[in-house]
């Protein structure tokens, strides 16, 4: 089967973005699961960390799935939901629309650019969930807010939430952000496990200056990534109510991929997230994708000139982190 698609990030967390609209494309579950798998590989022509399935929606301007490298499907993905944001503006032309999500169908709006021609979008991140059923995290107790799990670490705190995909955070110091720790945790919460059953993404997270955080995330279906949309906005909620920054105000997130911005809002003990970043393109392609084989080939590939003004904006985001997390 031919497939034309959009590489694209949302702070170097990378995506194919995949419109079964106007393509006409009808996915079989297996399938989407088996592409993701196929086309994510990072030792094929292509490489990402999931696809993002454009699909037209009864109740809003378009809705999009997620699926991860290892093809488990996600409930959401907030630096993929940037790059769907653009893609259906620019489709519809207009500045702001709905997208729905497997939990909820979320405003999404163009924003004046963080950078010169970096195309920013911002998306709200929604429901935010702390009962521990909704990740699950199998523990008896109905939430966990910085306690330990003495399964996992002698001494570090966690939090647990959904957003409403899974997030694990920990507020740490460099020496944690050192070392194998993060590695080791995730990898077990990710593998057969009594806490996490579904998986779970893992996030440490270091507390830079008031309102400057860093996060760093082991995203479940993946590995660790560039960044992790919904766990910076998780992890900007996480340390609001730690006193670290303030709700309704704007959090830089810095990350191995670049920066973003978080506003937490609260009424009446519901948390809604905006995330604010980049949603660059990188190229299209045509591939030429056999499932049965599991073989595909790149047929044509277009490079779009966005990435360098992207770059600049990345640099200047790892020079300020340097400065921050020394080692
Ligand atoms: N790995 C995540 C899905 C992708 C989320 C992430 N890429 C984001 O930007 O939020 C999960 O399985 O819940």
């Amino acid at each position: 089967m031919q497939i034309k698609l959009i590489k694209g990030h949302g702070s170097g967390n990378d995506f194919l973005i995949i419109d079964e609209i106007s393509n006409g494309y009808a996915f079989t579950e297996k399938e989407r699961a088996d592409l993701a798998k196929l086309l994510c590989n990072r030792q094929s022509e292509l490489g990402a960390d999931g696809i993002l399935f454009v699909m037209q929606s009864e109740n809003a301007d378009g809705r999009m799935r997620v699926f991860n490298a290892d093809g488990s499907e996600a409930s959401m993905c907030g630096n993929g939901l940037r790059l769907v944001a653009r893609y259906v503006c620019e489709q519809l032309g207009r500045s702001k629309a709905v997208i729905e999500t497997m939990k909820a169908n979320l405003k999404v709006s163009k924003q004046m650019e963080l950078e010169k021609d970096i195309h920013t979008y911002q998306v709200e991140i929604s429901p935010v969930l702390f009962e521990l059923k909704a990740l699950p995290l199998n523990l008896n107790k109905p939430t966990l807010y910085n306690e330990r799990i003495e399964e996992l670490s002698e001494d570090l705190r966690f939090t647990a939430l959904a957003v409403p995909n899974p997030h694990l955070i920990a507020i740490v110091e460099t020496e944690q952000l050192q070392g194998d720790l993060q590695n080791q945790l995730s990898e077990k919460v990710n593998g057969p496990n009594e806490l996490f059953p579904d998986g779970v993404n893992v996030s440490f997270v270091k507390h830079l200056q008031p309102g400057n955080i860093y996060v760093r995330t082991y995203e479940r279906g993946v590995g660790f990534t560039n960044a992790c949309g919904t766990a910076m906005s998780a992890s900007t909620l996480v340390t609001c109510l730690h006193g670290l920054n303030t709700f309704e105000e704007v959090v830089n997130v810095f990350n191995n991929g670049g920066r973003v911005q978080c506003v937490v809002h609260q009424n009446e003990g519901k948390y809604t997230i905006d995330l604010i970043g980049n949603a660059t393109y990188l190229y299209n392609a045509t591939v030429n994708v056999d499932l049965e084989q599991g073989a595909f080939t790149v047929s044509s590939k277009m490079e779009l000139m966005e990435q360098s003004s992207y770059e600049k904006f990345q640099s200047e985001a790892q020079r300020y982190l340097k400065t921050e997390i020394k080692g």
